[in-house]
């Protein structure tokens, strides 16, 4: 079986990008440089802007102002396709096709642009890199567990070999050991892989946990933008300090029962 080349994520720049619905500023004015082979995570309270953000990075969401290019390339001039290839996508209810086998749900992607040489292998390839059993591959989606139905979805993302992934709530509606066990092995695949990742996430644990930069979104703008270590600090203050104080209490808690033991 050959081995997956590493691929290269790009840099991302936004630049004065808004979407509004009328008087809804769902995002406003975002300026951003995000570094190649960075893993960002996107926190901020529910209606903040995360999903909307993260849409018009793949141009699921048209902005009504403002540009984002992608390895320098504004994407409003790549070829939708093509940008659909070089962007995994991975949402919260995965969006398998139950009537299709898994096989096919993984290939879904290289069969849209006509790739047909070597697709077994490749399945076989993603089904080894997201730790799935072979055997799964001519199972359908609905005889999955949702963290296995999960791990598929990664792993159609990652088919055309996409060096950006952009994740909404990718571990959200999985149990807390399920979530965290695919949580560390995303990102030791997104190290592997060199890849771009940004998540978006209501967790702040599972933030401070993958992402080596943390974005906090309020009423569509970015009120923070720090390290983990640095909103640990309780330096950054604002909504990011109320953010991070849950996970800090619950540790606390935690260690303080763990003492009366
Ligand atoms: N298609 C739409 N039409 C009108 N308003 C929209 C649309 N999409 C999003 N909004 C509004 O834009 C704001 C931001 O929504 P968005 O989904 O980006 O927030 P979010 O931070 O991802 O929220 P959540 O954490 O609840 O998923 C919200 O007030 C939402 O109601």
């Amino acid at each position: 079986m050959h081995s997956t080349p590493s691929a290269s994520g790009p840099a991302i720049s936004l630049e004065n990008l808004s979407r509004h619905y009328g008087a809804i500023k769902a995002v406003d004015n975002v300026s951003l440089e995000i570094a190649a082979g960075s893993f960002v995570a996107l926190v901020g309270l529910s209606g903040s802007g995360k999903s909307t953000l993260l849409k018009m990075i793949n141009r699921l969401v048209d902005p009504t102002a403002g540009e984002v290019s992608i390895a320098g390339e504004n994407i409003e001039a790549t070829d939708s396709h093509i940008l659909r290839r070089r962007i995994g996508y991975v949402f919260q209810n995965i969006g398998l096709f139950p009537h299709m086998t898994i096989s096919r749900n993984i290939a879904i992607g290289l069969e849209l642009a006509g790739e047909k040489d070597g697709r077994q292998e490749r399945v076989a390839e993603l089904l080894e890199l997201v730790e799935l059993p072979q055997d799964m591959a001519s199972r359908m989606p609905p005889q999955l567990s949702g963290g296995q139905q999960q791990r598929v979805g990664v792993a159609r993302a990652l088919a055309t070999r996409p060096g950006l992934m952009l994740m909404d709530e990718p571990f959200g509606a999985l149990d807390p050991v399920t979530r965290d066990s695919l949580a560390g092995q995303y990102k030791a695949l997104h190290e592997k892989l060199g890849l771009t990742t940004i998540i978006v996430t209501h967790d702040m644990a599972e933030a401070l946990y993958l992402a080596d930069r943390i974005l906090v979104m309020e009423d569509g703008q970015i009120k923070a933008d720090a390290t983990p270590a640095e909103l640990l600090s309780g330096k950054v203050g604002g909504e990011a300090e109320a953010l991070v104080a849950i996970p800090r209490a619950q540790a606390a808690h935690l260690i303080a029962l763990s003492k009366k033991a």
